[in-house]
């Protein structure tokens, strides 16, 4: 299981390049919020990691979303993210495949994560397992969960350790590997060690549990010793 840090500027990666991955992002536009291609490009020189870069919740805008997945893969991204945020399993391998297309066809050797949300009742959005099979065949690399509104409201409340471990099994017999957040906190890592994901996602748990505060070098090493 590797753990995957958002930080949500440049200072911020400073102090998470301890962490397995480092997923550019900026909070203030969303959940799966998009940082400027200049801070990912600074971000991937010095982190001597595998750097995620977020696009954005999503509408169903495919040229859109394409264009995104490009831009984050020349910034220098290794995983582009996206968050698939509205409903309809057409219009949702739509985006799929051409943020796919978009980043293997010049760099086949990047991972394209493809997020919906654990809270997608509300949010009125696909559910994750009906996203897993689509970017599976679309030659995706890993379907995630992530909380689409972050009112401290976790991933958990909305599905429990038994539907996660299902969602994990479903999407390694689908080929692809799994990337599980939305507002972890420590006391989720045994239950996120049963369930065993490829990635776990966090940014509140190492910022001490408000995720607009800072993110916290010591927390980052104490969350990696717990799940390594
Ligand atoms: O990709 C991971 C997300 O940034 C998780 O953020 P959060 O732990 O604050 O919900």
């Amino acid at each position: 299981m590797q753990l995957l840090v958002s930080p949500s500027s440049i200072s911020e990666a400073h102090s998470s390049v301890a962490a397995d991955i480092i997923d550019v992002k900026k909070p203030s536009e969303g959940s799966l919020g998009a940082n400027f291609p200049w801070v990912i490009r600074e971000i991937k020189s010095f982190a001597n990691k595998p750097v995620s870069a977020a696009i954005g919740d999503f509408p169903h805008k495919p040229g859109g979303a394409a264009l995104a997945a490009y831009g984050a893969a020349c910034a220098g991204a290794d995983y582009v993210k996206i968050g698939l945020a509205f409903s309809g399993k057409d219009k949702a391998r739509e985006v799929i495949e051409a943020v796919t297309k978009a980043v293997k066809d010049e760099f086949p050797e990047k991972f394209v994560v493809i997020a919906g949300y654990s809270d997608y009742e509300r949010m009125g959005s696909i559910s994750p397992f009906e996203i897993a099979p689509l970017a599976a065949a679309c030659g995706a690399d890993y379907a995630m969960v992530d909380t689409g509104i972050k009112d401290g409201r976790s991933t958990f409340s909305f599905m429990d350790e038994t539907t996660l471990a299902r969602f994990t099994k479903q999407n390694r017999e689908l080929g692809i590997g799994t990337a599980l957040a939305g507002s972890l906190v420590f006391a989720d890592i045994d239950a996120l060690k049963r369930i065993n994901p490829e990635i776990i996602g966090v940014r509140g748990m190492v910022c001490g549990g408000d995720r607009n505060a800072t993110i916290r070098e010591d927390l980052v090493k104490t969350a990696l010793a717990r799940i390594h």
